[in-house]
């Protein structure tokens, strides 16, 4: 089984994605996709050996060179790990029901454009919720609505920070993203 990662940023889900599968003969990460030049995820697949790929936005959105990419790796999924971009129709086309992604709140609530990565948290602080969480969803034509796959809760405290509960909201992912993985591939 072909894996194909997407990240925008630093990378820790890639990492623990691939170490989980490290030792498994019938899963292999194909690659890793990033539109951030200097993304440290880049850092670490050179640490770990994976084949990472960088393109710019013009690649992505007016050429097919993603697309031809990944028709010829053709993956049996296709994961976002922190990509921060929306996946343009001709992906989701291609690869219907193959895409993922992982959100870091409890969607519906949370989601959609702009609401990414610390913002979220901020917001879940300021709205003085009592409990956040992970989404795996598949991926469609809009942001963060998707058909949800997973989703796995933690409780929030008053005394909870931003900077605490992505710390409990990551731990969350490392602990579930590689298994719904895993579990999405082995059918
Ligand atoms: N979509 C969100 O972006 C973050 C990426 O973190 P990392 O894997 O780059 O460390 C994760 O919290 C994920 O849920």
């Amino acid at each position: 089984k072909r894996i194909v990662l997407f990240a925008s940023g630093s990378g820790s889900n890639v990492e623990n994605i691939a170490s989980y599968f490290k030792n498994n003969p019938k899963v292999s990460i194909s690659a890793v996709l990033t539109n951030k030049r200097d993304a440290k995820v880049l850092e670490r697949c050179d640490r770990l050996k994976i084949n990472a790929l960088y393109f710019n936005r013009t690649a992505f959105l007016e050429s097919d060179c993603v697309l031809d990419i990944l028709k010829t790796i053709k993956p049996d999924l296709i994961v976002l790990a922190g990509f921060l971009w929306k996946i343009p129709d001709a992906l989701i086309f291609h690869f219907s029901d193959k895409i993922i992604n992982i959100h870091p709140a409890l969607l519906p609530k949370y989601g959609g454009k702009g609401m990414y990565g610390m913002k979220v948290h901020e917001a879940i602080v300021q709205n003085k919720e009592t409990e956040t969480g992970i989404t795996i969803h598949f991926v469609n034509q809009n942001y963060d609505e998707g058909a949800i796959i997973y989703q796995a809760k933690t409780t929030v405290l008053p005394s909870d920070t931003a900077k605490s509960i992505a710390q409990k909201v990551h731990a969350l992912e490392y602990e579930h993203f590689p298994k719904i993985i895993d579990s999405l591939l082995h059918g």
